[in-house]
């Protein structure tokens, strides 16, 4: 799948651009906040129907302007047809997308058909903050990769939205607050739902490691061994027991306490957890490794390559992971690539040896062009 053109309206810092893009490899070069990674943006919204970076789809609308438009026409080896996505949201209503000008019912049948990774200097995120954002990156991998995982991770939240309004509706003994026989209710379709989810993700572990230590080995020189494990109060225990043990727990703190929410994704080094053990740099290998083996997974699962969007490499990582995302870049290892740097230059010296077809653009304060 190749994304050949773009168009934005009234997207972040942009009033309105188009532009027809390479095959290959494209670089957005420009100034500090000119926004080279609001594009690399729109092409993540194409793909997951929602931003990488900003949290509510409305801040995404150009401040003083009523909507955005997103809008991507993409082609593939295997059809002649064109196929046209749009993601569009007006201030106060709900964002829309289309394909080929029919909107989906609902953005869960969009995502996984487009995939696009991104690999940007936020990635150490992943390691540094909580469970909730491991468990979403994971989440949202596995999402792209089985359609039917999806479905039950909204059914889940959505049953555990609900459990939770109703321990909010009063105190345990409250009689006048709450029904226990809904609650009962719902933890009766909620905790298969969650056990299903513990065990898909556990198994997905299982393709997913050894792929990560590979790309970790070849980042690294494989001087430190890199583990991945899923931690769950739901392996090897009954979810249906559990929330009976804790639904006294659940009211006092209104809120579901055990479950498939609080599962975890630990990362390991050297047996030692990556977050106070690894260096600045390994952490950086790390999590680059991590999107590695995603884009790997990805483009295995559709036998079509994802997107690949590169934001900052050359300003926040050091040469030698350069040169190895560059090597993988000139072996066309990746499809599409869309990268972003400050400076002409560096850019192309880096790219020096690459032989994809290249096109340069322009970034300058809202605006983009060809160089
Ligand atoms: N809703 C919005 N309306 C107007 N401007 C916005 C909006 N959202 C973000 N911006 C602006 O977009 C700019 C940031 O763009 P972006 O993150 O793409 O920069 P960049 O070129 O990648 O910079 P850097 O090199 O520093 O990473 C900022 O100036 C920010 O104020």
């Amino acid at each position: 799948m190749t994304l050949d053109s773009l168009q934005l309206l009234f997207f972040k810092n942009y009033d309105d651009a188009a532009l027809r893009l390479s095959p290959g490899l494209n670089c957005f070069i420009g100034d500090n906040g000119s926004g080279k990674t609001n594009l690399l943006d729109a092409i993540h919204y194409l793909s997951l129907t929602k931003s990488a970076i900003t949290a509510s789809d409305a801040l995404c609308i150009k401040q003083d302007a009523d909507f955005f438009v997103v809008k991507g026409i993409f082609s593939s080896n295997t059809t002649p047809d064109k196929e046209t996505i749009q993601v569009s949201l007006r201030q106060g209503q709900k964002k829309t997308v289309t394909h080929d000008k029919q909107p989906y019912e609902r953005m869960a049948d969009h995502i996984g058909r487009y995939p696009a990774v991104l690999i940007s200097p936020y990635d150490t995120d992943l390691i540094r903050q909580g469970s909730e954002e491991r468990r979403k990156y994971f989440d949202s991998l596995m999402a792209q990769l089985d359609h039917a995982f999806l479905e039950q991770l909204i059914s889940y939240n959505s049953l555990l939205r609900q459990r939770n309004v109703v321990l909010k509706q009063g105190g345990y003994s409250n009689a006048h607050g709450f029904d226990r026989d809904y609650l009962l209710a719902l933890d009766e379709q909620l905790a298969p739902l969650g056990q299903q989810l513990t065990a898909l993700r556990e198994a997905f572990l299982i393709d997913y490691l050894p792929i990560f230590q590979r790309h970790y080995e070849q980042l690294a020189d494989g001087r430190e061994q890199v583990m991945l494990t899923y931690k769950s109060q739901l392996v090897g225990a009954d979810f249906a027991q559990l929330l009976r043990l804790n639904e006294r727990k659940d009211f006092v703190l209104q809120r579901s306490t055990v479950g498939a929410h609080r599962d975890d994704f630990v990362f390991l080094m050297n047996e030692l957890p990556v977050k106070s053990y690894a260096s600045q740099g390994q952490q950086k290998s790390f999590a680059i490794a991590l999107k590695l083996a995603q884009f790997e997974l990805l483009a295995a699962k559709q036998h079509n390559k994802p997107l690949l969007l590169l934001d900052d490499i050359f300003d926040r990582l050091d040469d030698k992971r350069i040169a190895r995302l560059l090597e993988l870049v000139a072996d066309e290892t990746f499809g599409q690539v869309f990268l972003t740097d400050t400076n002409l230059e560096r850019t192309d010296q880096a790219l020096a040896r690459v032989t994809v077809p290249i096109l340069r653009f322009r970034v300058q304060n809202g605006t983009v062009a060809p160089v």
